[in-house]
């Protein structure tokens, strides 16, 4: 095997950077500490690689060099690898996979053996989610494969516009503009509504004044589901469609746009913004809006350092803890983080832990144009009323 191998790449986000290689079909061995780069082509990726690199623990069967399938193959878990070296190098603490998934014959990067105990247990619910995420697309991937998603894209009808919607509230109420979540569970609250109808829920949140609704469609830990997206938008609902996901991975992106979406919501404390420049990308060229969710100063602070983020929601709820403290919201608009935010005149949603018109006032006056609101309002059993009582004043149409 010499000179240039084309290379199928399965997670092209990293093409700019030095990947790890191992090699499939009839070569046995790993180059776990090789590296070797990957230069972009314009119409597929490819890679270059010398007979020099792919020496060592490698042992070549030649007869099968020209086989179809034997040519080098980079792995979504082998780049992975290298994916959590520059997590941790931004301050991420999820892992995205459990120790033992990691690739063979590597232990990680220092920091990361320090914490991983060898246990193969998650350190906290957003590391749990995450992980399980991982699995679940890709039992999902092989159901509705990216090639279909992708033609059904094109025969999908437009998108709303979420971030249009939001501003056009704030000018019309004079409050933040209010994203009504449907969600009939959470990890930290359990059950919110026994009896939920998405649907209902969704049309009595359009009537009492939302800008456009969030939804759930993660199953296991809040009972969501896509199936409540697209029921919610077949019903006729017109306010723009937030797909409330834990996105790992394109494919979501292209799912959700299936399933009726108009943004997606992209977590920094899972993503590098590497994957975050990546998404936001697809969602760009899908016609997806992108709320990108953070939760400390560290996360605002890479966030506000790709271009393109329109929408920036600060969570009050920590994914790690469940603390919820309503006081991050100032907390990370105060000083050059908020200067910068309105210079870019970015939309800030306040999200988690608003119950009353007093914290409305409150994150408002800390700089927010949106809300982002579930228990408070889905825990009525009149969830129009709710969004009165939440801003103490009627703000719908009427
Ligand atoms: O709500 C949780 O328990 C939770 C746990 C792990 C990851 C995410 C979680 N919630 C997502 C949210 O942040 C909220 O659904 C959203 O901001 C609305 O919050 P709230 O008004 O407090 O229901």
């Amino acid at each position: 095997m010499e000179g240039l191998v084309p290379v199928r790449v399965v997670s092209p986000s990293l093409y700019r950077c030095k990947v790890p290689v191992s090699i499939k079909g009839s070569i046995s061995g790993f180059a776990m500490d090789k590296r070797i780069k990957l230069f972009r082509d314009p119409s597929k990726f490819s890679i270059r690689a010398q007979q020099s690199d792919l020496k060592g623990s490698l042992s070549v069967a030649s007869s099968s060099v020209q086989e179809k399938g034997n040519v080098l193959r980079i792995k979504e878990w082998e780049l992975e690898m290298y994916q959590d070296e520059l997590a941790i190098s931004q301050g991420i603490r999820i892992r995205r996979k459990p120790p033992s998934k990691a690739p063979l014959g590597y232990s990680g990067p220092f920091e990361l053996r320090l914490n991983n105990d060898d246990a193969d247990s998650p350190r906290n619910i957003l590391e749990e989610i995450t992980w399980y995420k991982d699995e679940e697309v890709s039992r999902m991937k092989k159901l509705n494969p990216l090639e279909v998603l992708k033609k059904a894209v094109e025969d999908a009808p437009p998108t709303r516009d979420f971030v249009g919607a939001l501003r056009m509230a704030y000018q019309r109420t004079g409050f933040p503009g209010l994203i009504a979540e449907v969600k009939k569970a959470s990890p930290s609250r359990g059950i919110l509504k026994e009896n939920f109808d998405p649907v209902e829920i969704a049309q009595a949140y359009e009537k009492g004044g939302a800008a456009c609704l969030s939804v759930l469609t993660d199953q296991k830990y809040f009972k969501g589901g896509f199936e409540n997206l697209e029921a919610i938008r077949s019903a006729g609902v017109k306010c723009p469609l937030l797909c409330k996901e834990f996105v790992v991975d394109p494919w979501q992106i292209y799912y959700a746009r299936t399933k009726g979406a108009d943004a997606v919501l992209l977590i920094a404390a899972i993503l590098t913004d590497l994957e975050i420049t990546y998404l936001l990308g697809i969602c760009k060229k899908l016609g997806l809006a992108t709320l990108v969710e953070v939760h400390d100063e560290r996360e605002m602070g890479r966030v506000l350092g790709i271009e393109g983020i329109e929408l920036v929601g600060i969570n009050n709820r920590s994914l790690e803890t469940f603390e919820v403290d309503i006081s991050n919201t100032k907390k990370l608009l105060e000083g050059e983080h908020g200067r910068q935010i309105r210079e870019k005149n970015m939309i800030v949603v306040g999200e988690s832990g608003l119950f009353t018109p007093d914290d409305i006032a409150y994150v408002q006056a800390a700089g927010v144009k949106a809300v982002l609101v579930g228990e408070s309002i889905v825990k009525q059993s009149d969830p129009e009323k709710g969004i009165a009582g939440l801003f103490g004043k009627n703000i719908s149409h009427t």
